[in-house]
């Protein structure tokens, strides 16, 4: 397991971090959200060593990160950290060979990664001559080329195109099957429903969100109930005890229920109006999901 246990960190009186917990199992991704300066990079950056926390550790395997064990970490800094007049073939070996690769593994791994990444016809161009989404390829190829038993990634699909979005998507799915464990911060809440095994929400300082997407849906199911009669009158929900109408468009209802209100009551009144075509409890997105959750910050973990 990788797990950040108990994060406090403030700078001067702003306290960034207020207790930050979660844990990822090897062979998981784990999407990192939060709306800006919650404090996600700081949690990173705590876990690479380049901020110290006031109060807690990360622990990969039962033991406290510490230099030795981040070179086995794959990272990915948000400022990037790439030399702009070095070769992008030199760049990535420079990067194996600081994680101690041998020349000939070293050679061997930047090959192999400057390839599967789409760079192939840009290694001998220096990495200033490059666009910003094939920078981050070479940032990702320099994550991935001593072959990390973890990776810890900031912001990784920022700025790619959907052509880069996918290379990237389909090389961190190949690390999570070979076992290795993923976090990666993101804004790109379909990506992170899409890709992520489990997904926690940070605000406050707190993680008040964490566990799969299914799970933080299950928090929220029984409220939104679509209901489709395409013959009723209009505001036949109106006077359905225990029902607040979300969304009315022709027969299309989005109705929400309150804890005590039986869903078979409001099919019973849907029916007596009409031809039922669809009644159905609505998924929240993770969008809606993370709006909930930031706006009402009460620290859950659905996960336990
Ligand atoms: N070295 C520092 N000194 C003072 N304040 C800092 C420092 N580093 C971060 N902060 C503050 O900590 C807060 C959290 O920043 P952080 O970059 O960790 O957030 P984030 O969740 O990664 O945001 P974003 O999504 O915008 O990248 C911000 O208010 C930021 O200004």
């Amino acid at each position: 397991m990788l797990e950040f246990d108990g994060l406090h960190k403030s700078f001067g009186h702003h306290r960034v971090l207020d207790g930050v917990g979660f844990t990822v199992a090897p062979g998981t991704m784990f999407g990192f959200c939060g709306s800006n300066g919650a404090g996600k990079t700081t949690t990173m950056r705590i876990a690479m060593g380049l901020a110290r926390p006031d109060a807690g550790e990360v622990r990969w395997r039962g033991r406290p990160l510490d230099q030795a064990l981040r070179r086995r970490i794959g990272y990915m800094p948000e400022e990037r950290g790439l030399y702009p007049k070095m070769k992008v073939g030199e760049q990535v070996a420079y990067f194996a060979r600081l994680h101690g690769l041998d020349a000939g593994a070293a050679a061997r791994a930047t090959g192999e990664w400057v390839e599967r990444l789409g760079l192939g016809a840009r290694r001998t161009d220096p990495v200033e001559k490059l666009s910003l989404g094939n920078q981050q390829r070479v940032q990702l190829a320099a994550a991935l080329v001593s072959r990390p038993e973890v990776l810890i990634l900031d912001e990784p699909f920022s700025g790619l195109d959907p052509v880069g979005v996918d290379s990237l998507a389909d090389a961190l799915l190949s690390q999570v099957r070979g076992g290795v464990p993923v976090v990666f911060s993101s804004h790109q809440l379909d990506l992170v429903e899409r890709l992520c095994d489990s997904v926690g929400i940070l605000a406050g300082g707190r993680m008040v969100a964490t566990g799969t997407v299914d799970e933080l849906r299950r928090r929220e199911a029984g409220r939104l109930l679509r209901v489709v009669v395409p013959d009723a009158p209009p505001h036949w929900a109106a006077d359905v005890p225990g029902v607040r109408v979300v969304s009315e468009q022709g027969g299309d209802t989005l109705l929400e229920l309150k804890a005590e209100t039986d869903d078979q009551t409001v099919l019973a009144a849907a029916l007596a109006t009409g031809r039922v075509t669809h009644f159905a409890w609505q998924q929240p997105s993770l969008v809606e999901l993370f709006r909930e959750a930031v706006a009402a910050p009460s620290a859950t973990d659905v996960a336990a």
